[in-house]
């Protein structure tokens, strides 16, 4: 923990950076040395979740079991410490030091807090506002590096422009624990089919282009076809910001999908980063195109890839050691027991915490975001501290450095609601699909059948 406490007097000089379901970000604003070119971020209280239940209790004792082999974990006092921890001594050497900055633990005032609370309210999408705020009763927060900028500017006009993508799962299961009934899990990426089930619950306005299949696969024309995705329809995959400040998609939520309005204020922001006058031409075409070359060039993805992989069994046979760590009767054995999974309840009580622990280790690896900033080469900079990449379209050269961000740990009580999910999103595809093939019927339910066609035959595209 660094000795710093953040107070009342401190708390105008942080500003709105953005939120996910359980943090909020501010980056610094102000002129102390000790905080420039950093975040906060705090964490918030989930609407009907108890004030105080974050502050006093840390590992459930069924947690601990599942961490026993990571000992630091252990000795945390509170659960925003195991998490801290979590991120440092779990997830850091598993996707490498270069692209992790854990940060570190300050801590902060109650005044502090609820000045953050007040002052940050009218940013936040009201969704957000409604689902929870800033739990005011914990006594730190943690900083760290913002990497929407370069730590060390090398001139005052420097611009920089940063890419925030939550690639999601990339890549199919191929459990034998998965139920024939929902095989389509091993053809269909799980975002595609998240999406068909988001949609219906009107969550999202469309399916997403995006599919994390071509963005994971390697191929270079497939990343660039899923970054063009990604840029049409963002949702909560995709931000930009320029210098730090949020130029396309939305701030702690879904963004529209992309129409010709935001897409031409868009190119009028590139224009300021790739210097051009108002005629030299079309610039998102290079910016995707420096996104998809950095992706593609650092491989940065295929260590990410491997840690998701630690999920071998899917949930539909980790949800079976789950039962066996907390030694509760298996609920989905319960149900229906297929034979298949017989096996998984007479193997050693340690294989059954191994499966889990790898489960939620590859859960936070599926959802983490992973941010990449840019900045043009430094004219007469021979040897840049960081990556560069070549646009052969500007014949120009670009620094870039990328980071993992939100490495929280998945809560071990949270696997039933994953297994229900799951199974969720699977029976609404199956039910989307007895539609499209029903025989035609007449008025709405033509419409609708007619929706589901079109949502099918983007699937397949
Ligand atoms: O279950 P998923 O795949 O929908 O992921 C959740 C995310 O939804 P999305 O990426 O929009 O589909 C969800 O993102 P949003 O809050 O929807 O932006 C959270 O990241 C959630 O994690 P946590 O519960 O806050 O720890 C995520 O939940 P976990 O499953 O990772 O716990
Ligand atoms: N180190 C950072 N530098 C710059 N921006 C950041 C940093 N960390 C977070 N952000 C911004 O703040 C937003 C929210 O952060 P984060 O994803 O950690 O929240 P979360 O609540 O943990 O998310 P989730 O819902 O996925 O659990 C991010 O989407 C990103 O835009
Ligand atoms: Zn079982």
């Amino acid at each position: 923990m660094v000795e710093f406490i953040l107070e009342a007097k401190d708390a105008a000089d942080w500003i709105y950076r953005g939120e996910g379901g359980l943090n909020i970000v501010l980056a610094y604003n102000g002129s102390s040395p000790n905080f420039t070119g950093k975040v906060v971020r705090v964490r918030k209280l989930r609407k009907n979740e108890p004030e105080n239940e974050e502050a006093s209790s840390a590992l459930s004792g069924h947690e601990r079991l599942v961490w026993k082999e990571v000992g630091e974990l252990l000795s945390a006092s509170t659960k925003d410490i195991a998490n801290h921890m979590y991120a440092q001594h779990v997830l850091c050497p598993l996707l490498g030091s270069r692209h992790v900055d854990a940060g570190v633990r300050v801590l902060v005032t109650k005044e502090f807090l609820e000045l953050l609370h007040n002052g940050v309210l009218l940013q936040r999408p009201s969704w957000r506002v409604d689902n929870g705020r800033i739990n005011t009763l914990l006594d730190s927060a943690i900083l760290m590096s913002d990497h929407s900028i370069f730590p060390h500017a090398v001139h005052e006009e420097e611009v920089c422009i940063s890419v925030e993508i939550k690639p999601k799962c990339g890549f199919l299961p191929t459990s034998r624990f998965i139920r024939e009934e929902n095989a389509v899990k091993k053809r269909i990426s799980r975002f595609r089919l998240h999406q068909i089930l988001k949609f219906h619950q009107r969550k999202v306005p469309q399916i997403s282009e995006y599919d994390p299949l071509d963005m994971f696969s390697g191929s270079k024309g497939r990343i660039m076809k899923s970054v063009k995705d990604l840029f049409l329809t963002p949702q909560n995959n995709f931000r930009v910001f320029l210098n730090g400040r949020l130029v396309f998609g939305s701030l702690g939520g879904e963004a529209d999908d992309t129409n010709t309005q935001i897409a031409e204020a868009f190119e009028e922001t590139l224009k300021d980063f790739f210097k051009a006058d108002d005629d030299s031409g079309m610039h998102i075409p290079d910016f995707l195109q420096l996104v998809a070359g950095a992706v593609s060039e650092s491989g940065i993805l295929d260590r990410l890839l491997q840690v998701q992989k630690l999920d071998v069994m899917d949930i539909e046979g980790a949800i079976h050691a789950y039962y066996d760590v907390v030694s509760q009767p298996c609920a989905v054995c319960r149900e229906s027991q297929p034979a298949a999974t017989n096996v998984l309840h007479s193997i050693p009580f340690d294989q059954s915490l191994k499966i889990v622990r790898d489960f939620l280790i590859s859960l936070t690896a599926k959802d983490l975001s992973l941010m990449i900033s840019f900045r043009p080469t430094p004219k007469g900079s021979s040897q840049s501290p960081y990556d560069v990449i070549y646009l052969e379209s500007l014949n120009r050269s670009f620094d870039y450095k990328a980071s993992f961000i939100d490495l929280d740990m998945k809560p071990l009580e949270k696997m039933p609601y994953y297994y229900k999910l799951d199974q969720e999103i699977v029976s609404c595809y199956s039910r989307m699909m007895k539609t499209v093939n029903q025989p035609e019927k007449p008025g709405s339910e033509t419409l609708y059948q007619d929706q589901c066609a079109a949502i099918e035959d983007k699937l397949h595209t």
